[in-house]
């Protein structure tokens, strides 16, 4: 870079020299020159993230248009390159739309529609675009086929770094055997060290995505996952933003571009969840802190009312006089507390009853004299007002003196507010000051949480006011006031945004997805309910695979997804990972050495993250950010199916235990049972019978007298036996009474599900013709808390 340091004194210059060069960058230089940032900073990682681009974007396509996927995806070696293709069966894309989604950076449909995709940028595959043309000098191959049309349409394009357009060198019709769809090839520079993440990649897209066909080609392997369900995943909605997650420019860049004149007409248009009664309350919010409220007062003596309109009234009868002023005095003193606003009501109302019982009239300037007198008296006395709320909402026992003092302080500042409409925020600072005036004059301390118990009693009796809220284009014109519609949109109440935008996996699909995985002992899946991050809904769901095949040694492996595509860099820079680690996982009697961190043992651990719109820590969608929102969501997904893993591992123990009691029991029991038959003299003890008693299982025996076939379930346990049993015999037993017999291959197999309460037996008994093989199987039971004797 020119330096300009020797040129010390002429700035203007330097100036002049930098305005020479400034110009202004155009996005693919940009991201040419920040290529890591898209996920391209390798080799390696480019073939991952330019796969990941290309298959991400066939899912959305063939969903959105309700075909089920068959994606294929090649990757072949060209010399010193490396060859991408993905070939998808989706709606393809129109000859107009395809070199820009190709050929430009930042194009696409996704960016402004809230709904659950797995595309949010529209930046991916043109990234992948840019980077193939970078490290091969080749263009993009592209052919694309929509529904109907006899032909394909081909193109070879590169972007243009300064301009960010398409540069289309070959524009052509081709013949291709998918009747829809589209197929891009990429060569780059490339190679597989990132093997393991692309099949990971693959092998994770596959799981979430049972719904699939994917095929997978590479130089060394190729994978095939076949679907498993015609199920598409649930159409998703597209949802407008939610009133909880906007942020002030985003509201003010809306107001500005909205149809409606009314607030209320404003936020039922533009947001989701927002009807007549939600705008009503966000509004009353919003006049609150726009226009403040005011200060309500408990009426004086009626007399002392009466007196006053009496004093402030000139040249009207003395009977009108009377009658305006004993309306007045009837009305306000019926009343708990009244405030300004309320009083000019009181006022105008009794002037409508005096005129229609009697003619006379006041008018608007006899109304506010008498209501500017009124509001004299009602204030009067309002220390003592404030000294009753400040010692009804002061808990501990202050003293009459601290509490009165509050008060006077507190009202003396109410002398310079007009009409005692005010906002919150000036009756906290009010309540602060007089309690650092208390403190100073008076040596007594007045707490904060007493301060704010005295803010809340002094708010709830301030009344709303009746003004209009301002219009749409005076709240876009004026900062402050967005921000109040801002607060008062946050503050109120509304439900949680509607779930159609999202399509989670759902509780049985994670757990059939780690089934296919893994081969595991346990299992444990949980889908929590939407919340909002940012105006945007989101899910998180969680599943653990447990022990069986998986390995035992080291860290538990951790799979995540975003709006179901798998997230395979960036593990430790994910939010997922900072909450795993921050979980006290020996609660649920995982091994975590020192007590933090990532925990120990045979289990893997799935982590799916769906919004309209997932917040991740860069434009290469590798981990998510650490939202609070969404860490706490994943914290409770997580302790979900950590406190199901725990039940489970409780129960293997007990029953570990019992295994092993009945274990030493087995071996015992046969010594003293020949020991007690020899000293007898009588038959020894049918021992599979008394062990099952000792040990309260279930008991299975089955006697064969001659041809006469008996099977017995005895149940010693303390709680009903569903069982479902399975006797495989080699010859034809007939027809069994509560049982069904089906023959298959030469075998006979009788299937008898009884049901046996604590204490009880269950029996069936049917006749074998010659010499019978059995073979029993029983399900609905621990083995532990079995025992056969057949
Ligand atoms: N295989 C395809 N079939 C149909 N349309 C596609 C296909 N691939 C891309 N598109 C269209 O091209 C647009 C741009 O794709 P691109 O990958 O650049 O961005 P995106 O998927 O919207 O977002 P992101 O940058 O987050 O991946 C998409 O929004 C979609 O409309």
């Amino acid at each position: 870079m020119t330096s300009y340091q020797s040129e010390l004194g002429g700035r203007s210059n330097v100036a002049e020299e930098l305005a020479e060069s400034q110009r202004s960058i155009s996005i693919a230089e940009f991201f040419e020159k920040n290529k890591h940032m898209l996920g391209f900073d390798s080799g390696a990682r480019g073939l991952v993230t330019a796969v990941k681009e290309a298959v991400d974007n066939a899912l959305d396509a063939t969903e959105e248009a309700g075909i089920l996927p068959d994606i294929y995806v090649g990757i072949k070696e060209e010399g010193d390159y490396y060859r991408v293709i993905v070939e998808d069966n989706g709606p393809g894309i129109t000859k107009e739309q395809l070199p820009k989604v190709f050929g430009k950076l930042l194009y696409g449909s996704r960016f402004h529609v809230r709904e659950q995709k797995r595309g949010q940028q529209g930046i991916g595959i043109s990234a992948a675009v840019l980077y193939s043309q970078l490290t091969s000098g080749k263009p993009a191959m592209i052919t694309s086929r929509t529904e109907g049309e006899s032909a394909a349409q081909y193109f070879e394009l590169i972007i243009d770094t300064d301009t960010n357009e398409p540069e289309i060198s070959v524009d052509t019709t081709t013949t291709w055997d998918r009747p829809h769809g589209t197929r891009i090839e990429l060569e780059m520079e490339a190679n597989m060290r990132a093997r393991q993440q692309l099949h990971d990649y693959i092998k994770h897209t596959a799981v979430v995505n049972p719904h699939a066909r994917i095929e997978f080609e590479e130089p060394r392997e190729q994978l095939k996952f076949e679907r498993v369900t015609d199920q598409l995943p649930a159409e998703t909605e597209e949802i407008r933003p939610h009133p909880h997650g906007i942020e002030l420019g985003s509201l003010i860049k809306l107001l500005d571009e909205t149809a409606s004149h009314s607030i209320s007409g404003f936020l039922q248009d533009e947001f989701t969840r927002v009807g007549q009664k939600t705008a009503d309350s966000i509004i009353t919010a919003f006049v609150d802190r726009h226009f403040g409220r005011e200060m309500s007062w408990r009426p004086p003596e009626r007399s002392a009312v009466e007196t006053a309109v009496t004093d402030a009234v000139t040249n009207k009868s003395e009977e009108a006089t009377a009658a305006f002023a004993q309306r007045i005095g009837t009305v306000l003193t019926e009343r708990d507390r009244v405030a300004h606003h309320e009083l000019v009501d009181i006022v105008a109302n009794a002037a409508e009853h005096v005129r229609s019982e009697s003619n006379a009239t006041f008018g608007t300037a006899a109304q506010k004299t008498t209501a500017g007198a009124v509001w004299s008296v009602l204030t009067d006395d309002i220390e003592s007002d404030l000294s009753r709320i400040v010692d009804d909402t002061t808990t501990s026992r202050k003293d009459a003196e601290t509490i009165d003092g509050m008060a006077r302080r507190i009202a003396v500042k109410f002398e310079d507010v007009e009409r005692h409409r005010l906002q919150k925020e000036t009756v906290a600072s009010f309540v602060a000051r007089a309690a650092e005036q208390t403190e100073t004059h008076d040596g007594t301390t007045f707490g904060e949480t007493a301060q704010e118990n005295v803010v809340s009693g002094i708010w709830s009796v301030c009344r709303s006011v009746p003004d209009d809220p301002p219009k749409v284009r005076a709240v876009e014109r004026d900062r402050d006031t967005a921000s109040e519609l801002l607060g008062a949109m946050r503050e109120t109440d509304i439900l949680a945004p509607p779930t159609d935008c999202l399509a989670p996996i759902t509780e049985t699909l994670v757990e059939e997805g780690l089934r296919k995985e893994f081969d595991a002992d346990f299992y444990a899946a949980t889908t929590r309910d939407a919340e909002v991050h940012g105006g945007d809904p989101f899910i998180v769901e969680a599943g653990i695979a447990y022990g069986g095949d998986i390995k035992s040694e080291g860290r538990i492996d951790v799979l995540r997804f975003a709006n179901r595509v798998p997230l395979v860099y960036q593990r430790g820079a994910c939010a997922t990972a900072d909450v795993i680690q921050d979980i006290n996982w020996r609660n649920y009697n995982l091994d975590q050495p020192g007590g933090s961190g990532t925990p120990n043992g045979p289990a893997v651990v799935m982590i799916h993250v769906a919004s309209t719109n997932v917040p991740f820590t860069s434009e290469s969608k590798d981990a998510i950010a650490n939202v609070p929102e969404i860490e706490h969501e994943i914290e409770l997904a997580l302790r979900s199916a950590a406190r199901e893993l725990k039940r489970y591992l409780k129960k293997r123990r007990t029953l570990e235990q019992r295994q092993r009691k009945r274990n030493v029991i087995a071996d015992i029991l046969p010594t003293m049972a020949d020991k007690l038959a020899d000293m007898t003299e009588r038959e020894s003890l049918a021992i599979e019978d008394s062990l099952a008693r000792i040990m309260n299982n279930v008991l299975i025996e089955r006697t064969v007298d001659n041809d006469a076939v008996r099977l017995v379930v005895t149940n010693h346990s303390d709680s009903v036996a569903d069982l479902a049993l399975t006797d495989i015999v080699s010859v034809d037993p007939g027809d069994i009474e509560d049982a069904t017999v089906v023959e298959m291959d030469g075998e006979w197999f009788v299937k008898w599900d009884p049901s046996v309460r604590s204490g009880e037996q269950a029996v069936i008994e049917y006749d074998v013709n010659g010499n019978a093989s059995f073979d029993i199987s029983v399900e609905g039971i621990e083995p532990e808390k079995l025992s056969i004797n057949a």
